[in-house]
Protein backbone atom coordinates (compact mmCIF):
# COMPACT_ATOMS: atom_id res chain seq x y z
CA UNK A 1 0.00 0.00 0.00
CA UNK A 2 1.52 3.38 -1.38
CA UNK A 3 0.58 7.07 -0.52
CA UNK A 4 1.88 9.43 -2.34
CA UNK A 5 4.50 11.55 -0.57
CA UNK A 6 3.21 14.60 1.14
CA UNK A 7 4.90 17.78 1.80
CA UNK A 8 5.21 18.55 5.26
CA UNK A 9 2.95 21.99 6.47
CA UNK A 10 4.81 24.76 5.93
CA UNK A 11 4.70 26.31 9.38
CA UNK A 12 6.78 29.42 10.52
CA UNK A 13 9.05 28.96 13.56
CA UNK A 14 8.82 32.48 15.38
CA UNK A 15 10.86 33.41 17.96
CA UNK A 16 9.32 34.38 21.35
CA UNK A 17 12.43 36.72 22.03
CA UNK A 18 11.58 38.54 19.02
CA UNK A 19 8.17 38.61 19.76
CA UNK A 20 8.90 39.98 23.14
CA UNK A 21 12.13 42.17 22.62
CA UNK A 22 12.49 45.69 23.36
CA UNK A 23 13.93 46.69 19.94
CA UNK A 24 10.82 48.01 18.13
CA UNK A 25 11.66 46.32 14.61
CA UNK A 26 12.83 43.42 15.79
CA UNK A 27 9.58 42.94 17.47
CA UNK A 28 7.00 44.32 14.63
CA UNK A 29 8.78 41.67 12.24
CA UNK A 30 8.13 39.22 14.80
CA UNK A 31 4.51 40.25 15.18
CA UNK A 32 3.98 40.14 11.29
CA UNK A 33 5.26 36.91 11.07
CA UNK A 34 2.87 35.79 13.83
CA UNK A 35 -0.28 37.61 12.19
CA UNK A 36 0.58 36.40 9.03
CA UNK A 37 0.92 33.14 9.73
CA UNK A 38 -2.51 32.83 12.04
CA UNK A 39 -3.89 33.99 8.99
CA UNK A 40 -2.57 31.47 6.99
CA UNK A 41 -2.59 28.48 8.83
CA UNK A 42 -3.81 29.21 12.38
CA UNK A 43 -0.44 27.70 13.47
CA UNK A 44 2.97 28.36 14.30
CA UNK A 45 6.30 26.92 16.48
CA UNK A 46 7.58 29.19 19.12
CA UNK A 47 10.92 29.09 19.60
CA UNK A 48 12.44 30.33 22.56
CA UNK A 49 9.55 30.29 25.09
CA UNK A 50 9.39 31.07 28.80
CA UNK A 51 8.83 26.59 29.36
CA UNK A 52 11.49 25.95 28.36
CA UNK A 53 12.78 22.57 26.92
CA UNK A 54 13.96 20.81 29.80
CA UNK A 55 10.29 21.42 31.34
CA UNK A 56 8.44 20.20 28.81
CA UNK A 57 10.70 16.89 28.63
CA UNK A 58 10.00 16.59 32.62
CA UNK A 59 5.85 16.98 31.45
CA UNK A 60 6.44 14.10 28.84
CA UNK A 61 7.94 11.98 31.81
CA UNK A 62 5.60 12.59 34.28
CA UNK A 63 2.66 11.99 31.14
CA UNK A 64 4.22 8.57 30.44
CA UNK A 65 4.34 7.66 33.81
CA UNK A 66 0.86 8.51 34.33
CA UNK A 67 -0.42 6.55 31.34
CA UNK A 68 2.10 3.74 31.98
CA UNK A 69 -0.02 2.65 35.81
CA UNK A 70 -1.66 0.05 36.12
CA UNK A 71 -5.93 0.44 34.84
CA UNK A 72 -6.98 -0.22 38.08
CA UNK A 73 -4.73 2.54 39.33
CA UNK A 74 -5.91 4.96 36.80
CA UNK A 75 -9.09 4.35 37.49
CA UNK A 76 -9.16 5.96 40.95
CA UNK A 77 -9.25 9.19 39.08
CA UNK A 78 -12.01 8.07 35.83
CA UNK A 79 -13.67 10.67 34.41
CA UNK A 80 -16.96 10.35 34.89
CA UNK A 81 -18.55 11.65 31.27
CA UNK A 82 -20.22 14.30 32.43
CA UNK A 83 -19.56 17.35 30.56
CA UNK A 84 -20.10 19.95 33.30
CA UNK A 85 -17.57 17.85 35.45
CA UNK A 86 -14.78 17.59 32.78
CA UNK A 87 -12.00 16.51 35.22
CA UNK A 88 -10.24 13.00 35.07
CA UNK A 89 -8.51 9.69 33.31
CA UNK A 90 -10.37 8.88 29.99
CA UNK A 91 -9.93 5.27 28.71
CA UNK A 92 -9.50 4.53 25.03
CA UNK A 93 -13.23 4.91 23.60
CA UNK A 94 -14.72 7.15 26.60
CA UNK A 95 -14.56 10.24 24.42
CA UNK A 96 -14.80 10.87 20.85
CA UNK A 97 -13.68 13.61 18.75
CA UNK A 98 -16.08 14.85 15.84
CA UNK A 99 -16.45 17.90 13.76
CA UNK A 100 -19.42 20.02 12.49
CA UNK A 101 -22.00 17.28 13.81
CA UNK A 102 -24.20 18.99 16.51
CA UNK A 103 -27.18 16.13 16.94
CA UNK A 104 -26.98 13.99 19.56
CA UNK A 105 -28.07 10.99 18.22
CA UNK A 106 -25.80 11.35 15.30
CA UNK A 107 -22.51 11.00 17.45
CA UNK A 108 -23.96 7.78 19.13
CA UNK A 109 -24.35 6.42 15.87
CA UNK A 110 -20.56 7.10 15.59
CA UNK A 111 -19.32 6.01 19.17
CA UNK A 112 -21.21 2.72 17.72
CA UNK A 113 -19.75 2.18 14.40
CA UNK A 114 -15.98 4.41 13.97
CA UNK A 115 -13.23 2.96 14.89
CA UNK A 116 -11.78 3.93 18.26
CA UNK A 117 -9.68 6.37 18.69
CA UNK A 118 -6.29 4.62 20.69
CA UNK A 119 -6.06 7.10 22.57
CA UNK A 120 -6.10 8.08 26.97
CA UNK A 121 -6.51 11.23 27.89
CA UNK A 122 -6.05 12.92 31.33
CA UNK A 123 -8.24 16.40 31.71
CA UNK A 124 -7.25 18.66 33.68
CA UNK A 125 -8.02 22.22 34.80
CA UNK A 126 -6.37 24.67 37.30
CA UNK A 127 -4.79 22.60 40.06
CA UNK A 128 -5.06 25.81 42.16
CA UNK A 129 -8.75 25.22 42.48
CA UNK A 130 -10.49 23.92 45.68
CA UNK A 131 -13.57 23.84 43.63
CA UNK A 132 -15.33 26.36 45.76
CA UNK A 133 -18.42 28.67 44.96
CA UNK A 134 -16.62 31.06 41.63
CA UNK A 135 -14.08 28.80 41.63
CA UNK A 136 -13.55 26.18 38.53
CA UNK A 137 -13.85 22.62 39.13
CA UNK A 138 -11.49 20.98 40.94
CA UNK A 139 -9.38 18.22 39.52
CA UNK A 140 -9.47 14.71 39.87
CA UNK A 141 -6.04 13.54 39.78
CA UNK A 142 -4.59 10.23 41.81
CA UNK A 143 -3.87 10.42 45.39
CA UNK A 144 -0.72 11.93 46.39
CA UNK A 145 0.57 8.68 48.12
CA UNK A 146 -0.18 6.78 44.64
CA UNK A 147 1.74 9.10 41.93
CA UNK A 148 3.52 11.57 44.68
CA UNK A 149 5.02 14.84 43.64
CA UNK A 150 2.50 15.03 40.34
CA UNK A 151 -0.05 17.96 41.96
CA UNK A 152 3.33 19.66 42.86
CA UNK A 153 4.34 20.16 39.00
CA UNK A 154 1.17 20.35 38.15
CA UNK A 155 0.98 23.46 39.42
CA UNK A 156 4.10 24.85 37.76
CA UNK A 157 3.24 23.57 34.61
CA UNK A 158 -0.23 25.47 35.18
CA UNK A 159 1.19 28.77 36.42
CA UNK A 160 4.02 28.52 33.16
CA UNK A 161 1.72 27.94 30.43
CA UNK A 162 -0.31 30.27 31.68
CA UNK A 163 1.84 33.18 31.66
CA UNK A 164 2.99 32.13 27.93
CA UNK A 165 -0.28 31.71 26.65
CA UNK A 166 -1.39 35.42 28.43
CA UNK A 167 2.40 36.93 26.70
CA UNK A 168 1.12 35.57 23.38
CA UNK A 169 -2.19 36.97 23.71
CA UNK A 170 -0.60 40.25 24.35
CA UNK A 171 1.39 39.89 20.93
CA UNK A 172 -2.12 39.71 19.65
CA UNK A 173 -3.53 42.66 21.51
CA UNK A 174 0.04 44.58 19.73
CA UNK A 175 -1.15 43.31 16.18
CA UNK A 176 -4.50 44.95 16.46
CA UNK A 177 -3.31 47.90 18.15
CA UNK A 178 -4.79 48.49 21.13
CA UNK A 179 -3.23 50.48 23.55
CA UNK A 180 -4.43 47.86 26.65
CA UNK A 181 -2.04 45.38 25.89
CA UNK A 182 -3.88 43.22 28.36
CA UNK A 183 -7.19 43.45 26.61
CA UNK A 184 -7.67 39.64 25.85
CA UNK A 185 -6.04 38.75 29.11
CA UNK A 186 -8.73 40.13 30.76
CA UNK A 187 -10.95 38.27 29.25
CA UNK A 188 -9.85 35.37 32.35
CA UNK A 189 -9.11 35.74 35.46
CA UNK A 190 -6.69 33.84 37.11
CA UNK A 191 -8.32 32.52 40.27
CA UNK A 192 -11.46 31.12 38.59
CA UNK A 193 -9.56 30.33 35.24
CA UNK A 194 -11.38 28.20 32.52
CA UNK A 195 -8.56 27.20 31.11
CA UNK A 196 -8.05 23.26 30.17
CA UNK A 197 -5.06 21.08 30.27
CA UNK A 198 -5.57 17.92 28.21
CA UNK A 199 -2.64 14.97 28.18
CA UNK A 200 -2.77 12.82 25.55
CA UNK A 201 -1.20 9.27 25.30
CA UNK A 202 -2.10 7.47 22.06
CA UNK A 203 -1.55 3.78 22.16
CA UNK A 204 1.01 1.71 19.95
CA UNK A 205 -1.36 0.08 17.36
CA UNK A 206 -0.88 -1.26 13.79
CA UNK A 207 -0.33 1.35 11.08
CA UNK A 208 -2.41 0.37 7.96
CA UNK A 209 -5.50 1.60 9.22
CA UNK A 210 -3.72 5.13 9.81
CA UNK A 211 -1.94 4.64 6.50
CA UNK A 212 -4.96 3.99 4.62
CA UNK A 213 -6.83 6.98 6.28
CA UNK A 214 -9.65 4.51 8.15
CA UNK A 215 -9.05 5.77 11.33
CA UNK A 216 -7.19 8.21 12.99
CA UNK A 217 -5.27 8.46 16.85
CA UNK A 218 -7.22 11.36 16.86
CA UNK A 219 -9.98 12.12 14.71
CA UNK A 220 -9.84 15.30 12.81
CA UNK A 221 -10.95 18.65 14.65
CA UNK A 222 -10.31 22.09 15.80
CA UNK A 223 -10.05 23.24 19.19
CA UNK A 224 -13.03 24.88 20.80
CA UNK A 225 -10.64 27.05 22.41
CA UNK A 226 -9.21 30.45 22.53
CA UNK A 227 -5.31 29.86 21.67
CA UNK A 228 -3.84 26.16 22.23
CA UNK A 229 -0.10 25.56 23.59
CA UNK A 230 0.45 22.59 22.23
CA UNK A 231 3.42 20.25 23.37
CA UNK A 232 4.18 17.24 21.25
CA UNK A 233 6.82 13.99 21.58
CA UNK A 234 9.23 13.35 18.71
CA UNK A 235 7.29 10.54 17.39
CA UNK A 236 5.30 13.00 15.21
CA UNK A 237 1.71 12.64 13.86
CA UNK A 238 0.24 15.47 13.59
CA UNK A 239 -1.89 16.58 10.76
CA UNK A 240 -3.27 20.09 9.40
CA UNK A 241 -5.36 20.76 6.95
CA UNK A 242 -4.11 22.47 4.09
CA UNK A 243 -7.48 24.37 2.12
CA UNK A 244 -5.73 25.13 -1.46
CA UNK A 245 -4.51 21.13 -1.76
CA UNK A 246 -7.65 19.58 0.03
CA UNK A 247 -5.41 17.38 1.87
CA UNK A 248 -3.89 17.07 5.22
CA UNK A 249 -0.14 17.62 5.73
CA UNK A 250 2.21 16.69 9.01
CA UNK A 251 3.15 19.37 10.82
CA UNK A 252 6.78 17.66 11.65
CA UNK A 253 7.70 17.91 15.47
CA UNK A 254 10.94 20.41 16.37
CA UNK A 255 12.44 20.19 19.19
CA UNK A 256 12.96 23.03 21.38
CA UNK A 257 9.56 24.58 19.80
CA UNK A 258 5.68 24.23 21.32
CA UNK A 259 3.13 24.92 18.67
CA UNK A 260 0.55 27.85 19.35
CA UNK A 261 -2.42 27.58 17.57
CA UNK A 262 -5.85 29.21 16.81
CA UNK A 263 -8.97 27.87 18.46
CA UNK A 264 -12.65 28.52 17.31
CA UNK A 265 -13.06 31.48 19.76
CA UNK A 266 -10.52 33.31 18.51
CA UNK A 267 -11.51 32.68 15.33
CA UNK A 268 -14.47 34.13 16.08
CA UNK A 269 -13.48 36.95 17.93
CA UNK A 270 -11.07 37.82 15.11
CA UNK A 271 -13.96 37.67 12.83
CA UNK A 272 -12.58 35.26 10.70
CA UNK A 273 -9.20 37.38 10.48
CA UNK A 274 -7.33 34.14 12.15
CA UNK A 275 -8.05 30.63 10.93
CA UNK A 276 -9.13 27.69 13.56
CA UNK A 277 -7.38 25.12 11.62
CA UNK A 278 -8.69 21.29 11.05
CA UNK A 279 -6.28 18.91 12.26
CA UNK A 280 -6.47 14.96 13.64
CA UNK A 281 -3.08 13.00 14.44
CA UNK A 282 -2.42 9.84 11.92
CA UNK A 283 0.85 8.03 11.75
CA UNK A 284 3.94 9.51 11.43
CA UNK A 285 5.12 10.82 7.74
CA UNK A 286 7.84 7.45 7.39
CA UNK A 287 5.15 5.24 8.08
CA UNK A 288 2.05 7.11 6.43
CA UNK A 289 3.78 7.94 3.16
CA UNK A 290 6.75 5.72 3.01
CA UNK A 291 6.98 2.85 0.85
CA UNK A 292 7.79 0.01 2.97
CA UNK A 293 5.27 -0.55 5.86
CA UNK A 294 3.91 -4.05 5.50
CA UNK A 295 0.30 -4.98 7.29
CA UNK A 296 2.46 -6.31 10.57
CA UNK A 297 3.82 -2.72 11.38
CA UNK A 298 3.08 -0.54 14.41
CA UNK A 299 3.42 2.62 15.23
CA UNK A 300 5.03 3.46 18.63
CA UNK A 301 3.23 5.29 21.65
CA UNK A 302 2.99 9.05 21.23
CA UNK A 303 2.48 11.41 24.10
CA UNK A 304 1.00 15.15 23.46
CA UNK A 305 0.34 17.75 25.91
CA UNK A 306 -2.31 21.04 25.18
CA UNK A 307 -2.68 24.13 26.96
CA UNK A 308 -6.12 25.42 26.37
CA UNK A 309 -6.49 29.16 26.89
CA UNK A 310 -10.40 30.49 27.30
CA UNK A 311 -11.89 33.04 28.33
CA UNK A 312 -14.04 33.31 31.47
CA UNK A 313 -17.21 31.48 30.53
CA UNK A 314 -19.84 34.76 31.05
CA UNK A 315 -17.54 36.49 28.27
CA UNK A 316 -19.63 36.46 24.81
CA UNK A 317 -17.86 35.29 21.84
CA UNK A 318 -18.02 37.89 19.54
CA UNK A 319 -16.22 40.19 17.36
CA UNK A 320 -13.22 41.99 19.25
CA UNK A 321 -12.03 45.85 18.45
CA UNK A 322 -10.13 46.52 15.26
CA UNK A 323 -11.84 42.66 13.71
CA UNK A 324 -15.23 44.74 12.28
CA UNK A 325 -14.24 43.76 9.04
CA UNK A 326 -15.26 40.05 7.68
CA UNK A 327 -12.29 37.75 7.78
CA UNK A 328 -12.12 34.58 5.26
CA UNK A 329 -12.42 32.07 8.14
CA UNK A 330 -15.50 30.20 8.83
CA UNK A 331 -14.91 27.42 10.08
CA UNK A 332 -18.06 26.69 12.49
CA UNK A 333 -21.41 28.30 12.71
CA UNK A 334 -22.50 29.78 15.13
CA UNK A 335 -25.68 30.57 16.85
CA UNK A 336 -25.84 34.17 17.84
CA UNK A 337 -25.09 35.35 21.56
CA UNK A 338 -22.93 32.70 22.48
CA UNK A 339 -20.78 32.79 25.69
CA UNK A 340 -17.54 30.95 25.78
CA UNK A 341 -19.31 28.60 28.37
CA UNK A 342 -21.74 27.77 26.29
CA UNK A 343 -19.58 27.22 23.20
CA UNK A 344 -17.60 24.83 25.40
CA UNK A 345 -20.11 23.00 27.38
CA UNK A 346 -21.92 22.19 23.97
CA UNK A 347 -18.60 20.83 22.48
CA UNK A 348 -17.45 18.97 25.82
CA UNK A 349 -21.24 17.36 25.39
CA UNK A 350 -20.64 15.57 22.18
CA UNK A 351 -17.17 14.68 22.75
CA UNK A 352 -18.11 13.15 26.32
CA UNK A 353 -21.52 11.88 26.15
CA UNK A 354 -23.79 13.60 29.09
CA UNK A 355 -23.43 10.88 32.17
CA UNK A 356 -24.26 7.62 29.99
CA UNK A 357 -21.81 5.00 31.82
CA UNK A 358 -17.86 4.99 29.26
CA UNK A 359 -17.81 1.73 27.57
CA UNK A 360 -15.13 -0.68 29.01
CA UNK A 361 -11.67 -0.27 28.00
CA UNK A 362 -11.52 -1.40 24.32
CA UNK A 363 -8.13 -3.36 22.59
CA UNK A 364 -6.26 -1.63 20.01
CA UNK A 365 -7.80 -2.25 16.76
O1 LIG B 1 -1.63 15.10 19.95
C1 LIG B 1 -1.55 16.10 19.24
O2 LIG B 1 -0.51 16.43 18.66
C2 LIG B 1 -2.78 16.94 18.99
C3 LIG B 1 -3.69 17.06 20.18
C4 LIG B 1 -4.88 17.90 19.87
O3 LIG B 1 -5.17 18.21 18.75
C5 LIG B 1 -5.71 18.40 20.98
O4 LIG B 1 -5.45 18.03 22.14
O5 LIG B 1 -6.65 19.17 20.70
FE1 LIG C 1 -6.56 19.84 18.78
Amino acid sequence: MTRTYVEPANIPVIDFRALSSENVEERKEALNQLDEAFQTYGFIYLSNHIIGQKMVDEALSWSKRFFHLPTEVKELCKHNTVAADHRGWAAVGTGIVSQDVWDKSEIDEMRKSAPVEQKEILEMGNPHSKGGPGESIANRLLPEDKFPGFRAFLEKWWDTCFEQQLLVLRALCEILGYSDLDYLGKQQDPSRSRNHMSWLYYLSQPVSPLKSGKSNRLNTHTDFTQLTLLFQDMVGGLEIHDDKAGIFRPVLPKPGTMIVHVGDMLEKQSNGKWKSALHHVSAPIHLKYGDETTDEDTVVERFSMSFYGTPQHEVMIEPIPGCETKGKWRTLEWEPNMTAGAWIEKRVALEYGDGQQAPPVVAAA
